[in-house]
């Protein structure tokens, strides 16, 4: 699927969250989303999903089924998890059986008779998993997934989002808690200052890049502009005689 020019703002008068994306998200694929507290990776992952749409620009060839889980599962609602994971199924016209296959291979058969509003935020974010996964969507969005996972639930995941891949679904993934940065073949994307860049491999969004700049001084003032820019934290090299 492809972002071609997109802009976002959740407010006709507020300010734009996103600015001139353009991405393409091959079948396939595994895609990675970084960036700070408040940069909008959730913004795109709601206009990646359909959730909100573009207010400029467009979103085409998106794929027709679409499993989300949202950064926080919506808890305030009055189901147990099997109701609600029935319902979730019968949405999406899959088998109920599927709600046991996820709960074993989540860990969460035990909580099947247990309200919603009961769970843990790890429970929670189970179950949200599960609707997300349940019927092989060709576009799967996970909001930080790994949040609040146990261990071993957090120790399956990237074999589950490695697997969709593998079945050619598209997969995109917030995750500040850099569990899914080992995969193979990852591609990696950066929101910073409502734009949307890709990470070359290797590349740390934390670290900036350097460049090499040249600094002419009267040959009298080398000395004290070498300690200044060395106090100041930068990396100096004198050429030699
Ligand atoms: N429903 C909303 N209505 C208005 N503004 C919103 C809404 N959701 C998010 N925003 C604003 O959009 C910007 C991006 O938020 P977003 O949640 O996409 O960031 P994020 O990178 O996912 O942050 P975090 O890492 O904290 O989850 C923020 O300024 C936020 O306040």
């Amino acid at each position: 699927m492809r972002l071609d020019d997109v802009a976002f703002r959740y407010h006709r008068r507020g300010p734009w969250v996103l600015r001139d994306v353009t991405l393409s998200l091959p079948a396939g694929s595994v895609t990675e989303v970084t960036g700070r507290n408040g940069a909008g990776k959730s913004t795109l992952l709601r206009l990646v999903a359909g959730l909100r749409a573009p207010r400029r620009g467009s979103v085409r060839d998106r794929p027709s089924r679409v499993g989300y889980a949202p950064e926080r599962f919506p808890v305030d609602q009055p189901f147990t998890v099997r109701a609600y994971l029935g319902h979730m199924a019968a949405i999406r016209r899959v088998p109920e059986d599927v709600i046991g296959t996820w709960a074993e291979r989540l860990g969460f058969e035990h909580l099947l008779d247990v309200r919603l509003p009961e769970l843990s935020k790890g429970s929670a974010q189970k179950v949200g998993l599960a609707q997300a996964l349940m019927d092989d969507p060709g576009l799967l969005i996970l909001d930080e997934p790994f949040a609040g996972l146990d261990a071993a639930t957090r120790d399956i995941l990237p074999e589950l989002i490695a697997g969709r891949a593998a079945d050619g679904a598209t997969v995109v993934i917030s995750d500040h808690q850099r569990c899914i940065e080992a995969l193979p073949g990852i591609d990696r994307l950066q929101v910073s200052g409502g734009t949307v860049a890709r990470l070359a491999p290797g590349e740390d969004p934390d670290t900036p890049r350097l460049t090499v700049l040249e600094v002419v001084v009267p040959e009298s003032d080398a000395d004290t502009a070498e300690t200044k820019l060395r106090a100041d934290g930068y990396t100096v090299r004198r050429p030699g005689p």
